[in-house]
């Protein structure tokens, strides 16, 4: 057969370009259904044959994508008049690692990427011969509870061999192949692709300004956990470095440190402002928890939850023995009609506020749900991070927690203030260089800069460097415990978080400005304020379908990130914080653990 490639012009017909476009939409819905169905199935019910159903599915739409690639291709996109139409076109054609034209390799891909996630799903450490124990809830209750510097030590060193340590050479394998199926995609790296995202050439220095400005927020807030930690474990316990053992932060990564409330709490008898007790003494159910995250959305106008939502949802872990991911997660399955959220509901406050924040994601799915499917995504990843969290920001409010029932009165004095805000700092403050830090370790693996004989080295010197938080016993390069993080096994960015915990906060201060919310901005609850809810929603229905920076401006009043609205959230406690460490710098010893 004589292959003769005609030199076709590209095509230039605009009218034709939206048609191609309008029917690739109805394939999609139909490809990406079948596939999150077919991963939702596997992450309800962890099995070889649902894991081998789940990697077919993820063929089927890369080869549904390289055709949507190579016809997109055939139009000349690049220079059509309609800028809408030359978006939608720049996003049919970047296909990310479905370019992977070896289908061979591509398989191996996506079986690595769901090997690692059962390894990492499927974890438990054993305490004793015959009790061994989950992430969820066990190792987490545990993590959060615990007071027993060795017991806490047991339990951070179990999960790691579990976990990490077993998916290191899988994680090798797929940095590369990832790596070899992106540069098809034409990116350098896989992290420079996931950088695309925010299609912002200064974007990598606009977040290093944010983190050295937000940096002396978590410098006092760290040498003021520090203090009180040695008072708890003795400060023999601690290195000289200035670093705090990563161990005893109340979570099983130090993520974020709401779990040492009890022990950071500025003036302890005011109220009881960690709900827990009383959800639990009032019989919360998980579903009760959605029905009141839902109630609050209504409140400000936007689109509750279909039934769909309510039948189909995983809201609790399973108790017939099934194996999930218990990690919490919305699912949007692009029919327009199946929306879920899968979560092993604990009843606790922790749980609360990550019901309201999966309850944005789908949010924003109902907000954006007619528009193409290359558009059904945040205007950036932050964006889709940041809803939940806004919303949560007023759930957490005393007053809030009065007006639902689970707070019985509101003492309003400065210390109770102080108390609050404590309270928030350990949850948004002592995440911020925990958000930053896990994609400038996995970008420098991307690049190559980081290469497989020091992973867990270079984990270590951004831990010690960025957060002040260093291993509690020798890590060695047979660890791997970036592994031992859901989000490294699963894949799933994390900057985002990053910009999310910055953003949220100048979207809250420019919602409780449309709802008329004259109050410092820690105390401003949106509930019920239905112009809040229409700003918000104006932003939430465009998707990605306009740069960022549109949508940024849209809802927030200027188009970039600016930490200026955290800061002005938490200022009270600054100016404590300062007083109470004595005024003293804090310095984090550079590289060594
Ligand atoms: C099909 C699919 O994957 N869907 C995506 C959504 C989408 O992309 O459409 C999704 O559901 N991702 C799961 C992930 C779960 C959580 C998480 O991982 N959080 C981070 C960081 C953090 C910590 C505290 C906090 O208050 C907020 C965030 C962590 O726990 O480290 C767990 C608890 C909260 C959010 C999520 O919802 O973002
Ligand atoms: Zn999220």
């Amino acid at each position: 057969l004589v292959m003769n490639f005609v030199h076709s012009e590209l095509i230039t017909n605009e009218t034709a370009a939206r048609e191609f476009a309008n029917e690739v939409n109805a394939g999609s819905e139909v490809v990406m259904y079948n596939f999150v169905a077919a991963s939702w199935n596997y992450n309800t019910n962890i099995t070889t044959e649902n894991q081998q159903a789940m990697v077919d599915e993820s063929l089927k739409l890369a080869l549904f994508d390289q055709a949507v690639e190579a016809n997109a291709s055939r139009y000349d996109w690049k220079n059509f008049s309609d800028t809408d139409l030359n978006r939608l076109f720049s996003k049919l054609v970047d296909i990310g690692t479905a370019a992977m034209t070896d289908k061979v390799k591509l398989e191996r891909l996506n079986n690595i990427m769901s090997e690692m996630e059962a390894i990492y799903s499927t974890g438990k450490v054993c305490l004793t011969e015959n009790n061994c124990l989950p992430l969820d809830p066990d190792l987490s209750r545990l993590m959060a509870t615990s007071t027993d510097y060795d017991e806490l030590l047991t339990v951070w060193k179990g999960w790691r061999d579990a976990t990490g340590a077993k998916i290191k050479d899988l994680y090798k394998e797929f940095v590369s192949l990832s790596n070899e199926a992106i540069v098809q995609n034409g990116y350098p790296d896989t992290g420079a692709y996931w950088k695309s995202w925010y299609d912002t050439p200064t974007f990598e220095e606009d977040l290093k300004t944010l983190f050295e400005t937000l940096k002396p927020l978590y410098v006092n807030l760290h040498a003021y956990t520090r203090k009180k930690l040695k008072e708890r474990y003795g400060a023999d316990k601690f290195p000289t470095s200035g670093h705090i053992p990563a161990h005893i932060l109340g979570n099983m990564w130090a993520q974020t440190w709401g779990n040492l409330f009890d022990l950071l709490e500025p003036y302890p008898g005011k109220d009881d402002i960690d709900v827990t007790p009383q959800m639990v003494q009032q019989n919360y159910t998980a579903e009760k928890m959605f029905q009141v995250s839902d109630e609050f959305f209504k409140s400000l106008g936007l689109i509750e939850m279909p039934s769909e939502f309510w039948d189909h949802s995983m809201l609790k872990k399973p108790t017939d023995g099934r194996d999930v991911v218990c990690h919490a997660s919305a699912w949007d399955f692009y029919n327009k009609k199946d929306f879920r959220v899968k979560q092993c509901t604990d009843i606790t406050m922790e749980d609360l506020i990550t019901v309201h924040h999966e309850m944005g994601h789908i949010e924003y799915y109902l907000q954006y749900k007619d528009q193409h499917v290359v558009y059904r995504d945040g205007a950036n990843p932050g964006f889709h991070e940041a809803v939940g969290d806004v919303i949560s920001l007023s759930v957490q409010t005393p007053t809030h927690l009065q007006k639902i029932g689970l707070l019985p009165e509101v003492t309003n004095d400065e210390e109770a203030e102080i108390n609050f805000l404590m309270k928030m700092a350990l949850q948004k403050i002592a995440f911020l260089p925990f958000g930053y830090l896990i994609d400038q370790w996995r970008w420098s693996v991307f690049s190559g800069e980081t290469t497989p004989d020091n992973y867990n080295q270079k984990w270590w010197d951004l831990r010690c460097g960025l957060q002040g938080i260093s291993p509690p016993e020798d890590r060695t390069e047979d660890d791997f415990d970036p592994g031992a993080k859901f989000h490294i096994p699963g894949n799933t960015p994390y900057i985002r978080y990053f910009v999310s915990f910055v953003i949220q906060f100048q979207f809250h201060k420019s919602l409780c400005q449309a709802a008329g919310q004259n109050v410092p901005l820690h105390q401003c609850d949106i509930y019920q304020s239905t112009a809040a809810g229409q700003k918000l929603s104006e932003m939430l229905k465009l998707g990605s379908s306009k740069p960022w920076p549109e949508a940024m401006m849209m809802i927030a009043g200027e188009d970039k990130m600016n930490a200026a609205a955290l800061m002005e959230y938490f200022q009270p406690l600054t100016t404590w914080l300062i007083e109470q460490n004595d005024v003293y710098k804090l310095v984090f010893a550079e590289s060594n653990p």
